[in-house]
């Protein structure tokens, strides 16, 4: 496998960081594996490198989770190479205050200013919610992939938004006071309506690109069995933003928010042709979960120059045999950058890294959470 480190986790330190009360870990650039049974926090620490990455954690839904148990604070610092320079980032949570990031020192004003220094990917068994939940679950991780490759894209979605807020509590406000001006509603549809352009041309064309790599990477993980697709439904597809919020204007009002737009856009999946949800085996939904987190790592690679920093927690997990070892060929055929990956056995795990032949740093964690490592 091909070395390529643009983005490299050298060290971590977490302080509180949920069942972590301290730790001190140094990595490979390659591939790193935490090796050791269920619920001991093998997942905790890739969180916690999520984290420095987006200012956000993948598990936990608010950042006050993640302060460990009984603890008032919690600390996470972590060193990367950056294109050759060292970038020490730092997150900071105490109860009833801000969280505060730090980039070499320096306190963030805004916490996406960080967005897409550090671009990361993760792949998890948390990736079932972009089947099974919501259309706003297949929507953030669009947003987060989009915010990751593209400078301008989380500032156009931030405007969208206010905008969108805005013009929801006006229809509540002239509902409650019996009376709409229709020149304001135009207004916000009008300044809502090239921030929608920009947000609908830039997943739009991230998803066709996506889609190429998609179909490649899961044909390769299926054996060459299956072929899989997916499909951005936008209401934009057919007309800009103010011509629909226009038409939509009457139901709008009557049902107090803005019911077109972006914000209602979505995935669909497809396997061999049919739904992912209803026809995919967990198998396969799982197989698409992996080769569609690949693509988006593959697109993001390849509109920055950068290889984002993999994190693949409990990477065997529904996957046969035949399966695992086509994620394999995979991970050996793409070229990453570095790696983080979780499991409960290490004789799979040492067939990955032997397979790739790369130099990989092995922390084996039992259930006291003591860790040992070694490097292969
Ligand atoms: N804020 C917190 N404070 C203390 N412990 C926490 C906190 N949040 C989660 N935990 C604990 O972390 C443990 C889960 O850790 P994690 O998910 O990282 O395990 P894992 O090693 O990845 O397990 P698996 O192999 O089952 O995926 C659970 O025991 C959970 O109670």
């Amino acid at each position: 496998m091909q070395i390529v480190s643009d983005v490299t986790l050298k060290s971590l330190a977490l302080l509180n960081f949920k069942n972590w009360e301290e730790l001190h870990l140094s990595f490979s650039p390659v591939v790193n594996c935490f090796i050791g049974p269920n619920g001991v926090g093998k997942t905790n620490i890739l969180d916690s490198i999520h984290f420095l990455c987006t200012t956000k954690s993948f598990l936990s839904t608010t950042d006050i989770q993640c302060i460990r148990f009984g603890a008032d604070y919690f600390f996470i610092k972590g060193e990367f190479d950056r294109i050759g320079n060292l970038e020490v980032i730092q997150v900071s949570l105490k109860k009833s205050e801000k969280k505060v990031l730090k980039r070499n020192d320096s306190n963030y004003q805004r916490l996406s200013e960080h967005i897409g220094l550090l671009p990361v990917i993760v792949i998890s068994p948390q990736d079932t919610n972009l089947i099974y939940e919501g259309s706003d679950e297949r929507r953030k991780t669009l947003d987060l992939a989009l915010s990751l490759s593209d400078g301008l894209y989380l500032h156009n979605l931030q405007r969208y938004n206010r905008l969108l807020q805005q013009r929801n509590a006006y229809l509540k406000e002239a509902d409650t006071s019996g009376r709409v001006q229709h020149d304001i509603l135009t207004l916000y549809d009008e300044q809502m309506d090239p921030f929608a352009s920009y947000i609908y041309n830039a997943r739009n064309s991230f998803l066709a690109a996506a889609d190429q790599y998609l179909s490649r990477f899961y044909y390769t993980i299926s054996s060459a069995r299956e072929h899989c697709s997916i499909r951005y439904q936008s209401d934009l597809a057919d007309n800009n933003l103010a011509a629909l919020l226009a038409q939509s204007r009457q139901k709008d009002r009557e049902l107090l928010y803005t019911t077109r737009g972006v914000h209602k856009d979505d995935l669909e999946m497809y396997i061999n042709g049919q739904p992912l949800k209803k026809f995919g085996s967990q198998g396969q939904q799982k197989s698409f979960l992996i080769a569609l987190k690949l693509a988006i790592y593959a697109v993001i690679k390849e509109q920055t120059g950068l290889s984002p920093i993999l994190l693949f927690d409990d990477i065997f997990d529904k996957l046969d045999q035949k399966r695992a070892s086509q994620v394999i060929r995979l991970v050996q055929e793409m070229k990453f950058g570095q790696i983080f990956l979780s499991d409960t056995h290490p004789e799979r795990v040492k067939m990955l890294t032997q397979q790739t032949g790369s130099h990989s740093k092995f922390f084996m964690l039992d259930e006291h959470q003591k860790i040992t490592h070694h490097e292969a």
